[in-house]
């Protein structure tokens, strides 16, 4: 299984090629989807300066619970997969930054500030073109998805995997354990240093090669459920970087609103295919995943 690409600016094609995608592997490389390669870049830097201050200062942005989901998590604090050892990763999450202000002093400096909210807000109209293409594919109306992510559950997330020395991690850990997204969907831009792996139907773990100029796009666990699991929410995860580079991500999750009702859309099920999944608000879930991967290190 190749992660396959697609041109989002061809029209005939690229929304066939989504559906094919989003049904077969789960997870796609689209290109020209309107993202600006300077504000990314500029996120890109503003990451890894922050990254690269002393544990202490960074301790200082904190990130205090998941409801607010906003701020500075160190190593080995979450387990994507609860059953592994800790990540090996650092992360700075925020959450509905476009709607939500958090005091200045939970901002590491008004320039990444600035730097985070132009991509949020460019990332946030790519996966809006996104949701437009795959309603209309879904048979429901074109604004069904958008109007059900207003923002309080979309979050912009700069990840940081520092490079562990040969033998210096058990077997089992990993820079992000195998996990499945929670959400809707999720757009991915990362560095040239490679390492996440993406699980084929032959179980097999396949590398997601980064790719130029393109946004890795995967399904999420609510996606699935829409779709009565046509599209595929399909695990993943991040090897332990060896080497002497770091690794540098940025995550935008895009996922519906907390009182959204998500269950299998009509044109989804039929008397072959009954519905798989129960209704269930998507605050629901998506609580309840977050939790569950913050709380598993303290139970082990
Ligand atoms: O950093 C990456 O490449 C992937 C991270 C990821 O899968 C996640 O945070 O959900
Ligand atoms: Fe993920």
């Amino acid at each position: 299984m190749a992660v396959p690409t697609i041109d989002f600016s061809n029209l005939s094609t690229a929304p066939a090629e989504l559906e094919d995608a989003l049904s077969n592997v789960g997870f796609l490389q689209l290109v020209n989807v309107g993202i600006d390669e300077a504000v990314l870049r500029n996120a890109l830097q503003q990451s890894q300066q922050f990254f690269s201050r002393s544990a202490d200062e960074k301790a200082g942005y904190r990130y205090r619970n998941a409801a607010e989901n906003f701020g500075y998590q160190g190593l080995q604090e979450e387990n994507l997969d609860p059953t592994a050892p800790a990540d090996i990763k650092e992360t700075f999450t925020m959450r509905n930054i476009l709607q939500q202000s958090f005091a200045d002093e939970r901002w590491p400096g008004a320039e990444f500030k600035q730097a985070m909210l132009a991509l949020y807000k460019n990332a946030l109209a790519a996966a809006y073109a996104v949701q437009r293409v795959i309603a209309l594919q879904l048979g429901v109306n074109e604004d069904f998805f958008t109007r059900k992510h207003r923002g309080e559950n979309i979050s912009l997330r700069l990840l940081h995997y520092p490079p562990v020395p040969p033998g210096g991690v058990s077997d089992k850990q990993l820079g992000a354990g195998a996990h499945t997204d929670y959400g809707f969907l999720t757009l991915l831009f990362q560095d040239d240093v490679g390492g996440l792996q993406v699980l084929d139907k032959q179980q097999q773990w396949q590398n997601a090669t980064p790719m130029a100029q393109a946004v890795l796009v995967n399904c999420g666990d609510l996606l699935e459920r829409w779709t009565n699991g046509r599209f595929q929410s399909t695990l993943h995860r991040v090897q332990p970087v060896s080497g002497v580079r770091s690794r540098y991500s940025i995550a935008f999750f895009v996922d519906p609103d907390d009182d959204t009702w998500v269950e299998p859309l009509p044109s989804c099920v039929s008397e072959q295919n009954p519905p798989l999944f129960e209704g269930t608000t998507a605050g629901e879930h998506i609580l309840a995943k977050l939790n569950h991967s913050h709380i598993a290190r303290f139970e082990q």
